[in-house]
């Protein structure tokens, strides 16, 4: 998509009102060096030819305190809601946004949705928490998101009313592709209403499949625990005679958790992801193939997302969830039953276990690498809310954080390049070859 340097101007709800050095809690822990000015900015691309000029037109706000604020802070009444798949690291976001509002900004009140944007529907009967330091300060030890989440349609209208009857300045909407798409939406009814609320959000997906944050968090953790699972398959794949180990991992369109547990693990050797075409049948097909390798080494060891090879399956097992994202076919169990079934029909023995520690890896509390990001993330959304912006997202490029429109971090979705370094790297660890039809 052709860029504007005006896309990556941020949106703001009007001039700055306050100096945040007149309040007593942020003056004692932001210096004057640490505020950020709105003219700082991050260039979109920082690798350039020698002698060409790098293109600064595109560039995206750094974030930061910001000296100026919109709001006063003691008056603002916060919200969080967290929506999408859970995923590790949701609830140590929910944590440090209350933290830095509450002792940092001293907002006057944080409220928190239940189970997503349903949360917000009064048909719903579920009425928005208040949050305390004793209801957040050990959260960060569990898994999921105390707030809980949901997938599913609620009409912007019905969550602008919400935030209004509740006197709602600042909505902190923490999620995928989708629920940025929905923090948008919520942003165009407010702006419709000429209402002075701020919608800031967090990218959360354990798919790490959301541009212009480098890693999400949770993604690291994930891809721990990955790991630990095709270690075991690797295991399993050598104590048995003519063992296969199989691994299905989450990564709905994109591939990252396979590719980066692959190289993590170097147990593997078939990394099979939504991203590439792959074949079963024919002489350059997988299961050909794995059957010369099994012939040569005695075991073998396959991880495959979940969204991979999905031509491969009957139309039929294409549902949608009450998101509208297509549901995946499972090509785990599809691919086990063809491997076992071309093995046996060849006469060849081969013991095949078959791993799915998918929601597994989902549902574990943050590692700390995880952590330190999810806090971080949290701490520049509530800068960039004080000071006024909306519409926008918290990114990280080139170890900056950033602020992203929301139109621009939804435009396209992350994947892997199949002539990136990563999956050089991921063909050069597993020895697979390049093309399998
Ligand atoms: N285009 C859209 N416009 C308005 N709301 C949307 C849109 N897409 C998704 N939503 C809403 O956002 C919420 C979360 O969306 P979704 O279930 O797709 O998860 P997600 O944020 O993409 O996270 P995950 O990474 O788990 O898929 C849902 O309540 C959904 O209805
Ligand atoms: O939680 P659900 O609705 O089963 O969704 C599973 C999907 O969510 C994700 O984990 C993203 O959150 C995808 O990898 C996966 O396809
Ligand atoms: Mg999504």
């Amino acid at each position: 998509m052709p860029w504007k340097p005006s896309d990556f101007q941020i949106t703001s709800l009007g001039e700055a009102r306050y100096n945040a050095a007149d309040f007593e809690s942020i003056r004692n822990v932001t210096s004057d060096t640490l505020f950020v000015n709105d003219r700082e900015r991050v260039p979109h691309q920082v690798v350039f030819q020698e002698g060409d000029p790098l293109d600064t037109s595109r560039a995206f706000e750094k974030a930061g305190p910001r000296e100026k604020l919109f709001f006063n802070p003691g008056e603002v009444n916060a919200a969080i809601v967290t929506c999408g798949g859970i995923c590790p690291g949701l609830n140590d976001v929910i944590r440090a946004l209350f933290m830095e509002l509450h002792y940092i900004y001293q907002a006057r009140s944080v409220l928190g949705f239940r189970y997503g944007l349903r949360g917000f529907d009064p048909a719903s009967g579920l009425d928005p928490i208040e949050l305390n330091h004793e209801r957040v300060s050990d959260i960060q030890a569990y898994g999921g998101t105390m707030l809980g989440t949901s997938r599913g349609h609620v009409a912007a209208d019905v969550v602008v009313d919400r935030l209004q009857a509740h006197n709602i300045q600042i909505l902190f909407v923490i999620g995928g592709d989708g629920t940025q798409r929905a923090a948008h939406t919520i942003w165009e009814e407010v702006a419709r209403r000429g209402a002075k609320i701020a919608i800031i959000g967090v990218p959360k997906t354990i798919d790490n499949d959301i541009n212009y944050v480098y890693k999400t968090f949770g993604f690291d953790t994930a891809v721990s625990f990955a790991r630990d699972a095709l270690e075991a398959a690797h295991i399993e794949a050598k104590g048995n005679p003519k063992g296969i180990g199989l691994v299905k991992v989450m990564g709905r369109d994109s591939g990252f958790i396979a590719a980066y547990a692959t190289l993590a693990s170097i147990t593997v050797n078939y990394t099979l992801i939504p991203e590439m075409d792959f074949h079963l049948d024919g002489n350059h097909g997988l299961l050909n193939h794995l059957e010369k390798r099994m012939a040569d080494k005695n075991h073998a060891v396959i991880v495959v997302a979940e969204g991979a090879g999905q031509h491969l399956l009957p139309e039929s097992e294409r549902e949608r969830d009450a998101s509208g994202n297509i549901k995946h076919g499972d090509i785990g169990v599809y691919l086990k039953q063809r491997i076992n079934q071309h093995f046996k029909q060849k006469g060849l023995e081969v013991n095949l276990k078959y791993f799915d520690p998918s929601y597994m890896l989902r549902s574990l509390p943050a590692n700390a690498q995880d952590r330190i990001f999810a806090a971080n993330l949290a701490r520049f959304a509530v800068h960039a809310a004080m000071a006024g912006k909306t519409d926008m997202m918290i990114g990280r490029r080139f170890n900056q954080f950033i602020h992203v429109p929301i139109p621009i971090a939804v435009a396209n979705r992350k994947k892997i390049t199949l002539d990136s370094e990563l999956w050089m790297a991921v063909l050069q660890a597993t020895g697979q070859p390049a093309k399998m039809f």
